[in-house]
């Protein structure tokens, strides 16, 4: 497994092994021990799986606050996907920073978002899958949205606001400064 820490280290992403042959191909998708010897100890109680019908949705920027802060082990099976994490820890060197990673079904590669993250994406292609695991189960009260394209975070979405495709929830998300209170 390639382990490869982001300009963010605390964002990991990590690519298992694929063992290709005439049939196709065989890989560990999570492995625990591994993750561990990476440094990630997370225990997962939760998997998730979407599907976006068109290039150019965007879901997020979601988090959870305690006492349900989750953290995400996020891959895309079908398509293509462009996945962004931001840092949202109070007093962190990297508060208001974000990372992005392409993750897609050909490169197999996972993002680790620890909790204290707000986590979220774009679809490249059309037909995305992305599932993910989490550390913590879905509460709806500890949920919070943050405005994709809040100036304030200045993140590089590869799809201009007229394109986007958002849920409601996420067109009506709060900016960034009012999730300040979130992670202590
Ligand atoms: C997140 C979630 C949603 N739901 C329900 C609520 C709602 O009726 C429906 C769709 O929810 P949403 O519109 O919030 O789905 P979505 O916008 O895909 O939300 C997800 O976005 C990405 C970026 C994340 O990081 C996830 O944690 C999650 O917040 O699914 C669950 O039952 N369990 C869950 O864990």
């Amino acid at each position: 497994m390639k382990i490869a820490r982001l300009a963010l280290p605390d964002i990991v992403l990590l690519t298992p092994q694929r063992f290709g042959d005439e049939r196709g191909f065989f890989s560990e998708t999570y492995n625990a021990a591994r993750m561990a010897a990476a440094g990630i100890d997370a225990v997962f109680v939760q998997d998730n799986h979407s599907l976006s019908r068109r290039r150019g949705v965007v879901r997020g920027l979601h988090c959870q606050v305690p006492p349900h802060a989750q953290g995400k082990l996020v891959r895309c099976t079908r398509g293509a996907i462009w996945d962004v994490a931001v840092d949202a820890r109070q007093g962190s060197p990297g508060f208001g920073q974000w990372v992005a990673a392409e993750l897609t079904e050909d490169n197999g590669s996972q993002l680790w978002i620890p909790p204290g993250f707000l986590h979220g994406f774009c679809t490249l292609t059309d037909d995305a899958e992305v599932q993910y695991k989490c550390t913590d189960v879905w509460n709806r009260d500890c949920e919070r949205s943050v405005r994709w394209d809040d100036p304030a975070l200045g993140i590089a979405w590869p799809v201009a606001a007229g394109d986007a495709l958002l849920s409601d929830k996420d067109a009506a998300a709060a900016p960034f400064v009012a999730l300040r209170d979130g992670f202590r």
